[in-house]
């Protein structure tokens, strides 16, 4: 899946947040953070580790707009960090459930923030690529609500959000 519009599309909300905002220093540490945070809220609508609840995941709108949040701060921080000459997303293969997928997805954003090189930033796409299989979501899909999400997050910003 081709990367370099959707790098195009969130450097420019990037420029519109910080400008709105103010923001004139590095906010690095804050999307790593926020990465972590939208990564869980998604684990937490598909309830995959919920083996005390016999409720199941959220619909399916629902899990693909918390992914696209994902998808933001991930490039956001490649952004910050020199890497959207990235063109195609990095795909490989990994076996478990979507518990393991989340659990190391969360280790490979953490390992990102450390290091802050190439390698440890495609192995957290390649982590996304594996969520996404699992959540049976298409590439289309996931540009489109990329797509959407990003109309709201400046809506949001001209709202005073
Ligand atoms: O610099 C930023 C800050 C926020 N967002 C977007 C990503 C998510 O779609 C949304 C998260 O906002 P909350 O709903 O968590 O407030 O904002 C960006 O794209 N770039």
């Amino acid at each position: 899946m081709e990367l370099t519009g959707l790098f195009e599309m969130q450097k420019r909300l990037d420029a519109y947040i910080e400008e709105n905002n103010g923001v004139e220093r590095d906010v690095f540490r804050e999307k790593l953070l926020a990465l972590t945070v939208e990564l869980a809220e998604l684990a937490n609508e598909t309830r995959c580790f919920k083996f005390w609840s016999q409720k199941g995941p959220s619909p399916k709108p629902v899990l693909i707009e918390e992914y696209v949040d994902s998808i933001h701060f991930l490039l956001s921080l490649g952004i910050l960090r020199d890497m959207e000459d990235l063109q195609e997303w990095p795909k490989g293969k990994m076996a478990g459930d979507l518990t393991d997928m989340f659990i190391r997805t969360q280790r490979a954003v953490l390992d990102f923030g450390e290091r802050q090189d190439r390698a440890s930033y495609e192995a957290i796409w390649v982590h996304y690529g594996a969520i996404a299989e699992l959540l049976g979501f298409t590439p289309d899909e996931m540009i489109r609500a990329y797509r959407e999400k990003n109309d709201e997050n400046y809506a949001r910003q001209q709202r005073g959000y």
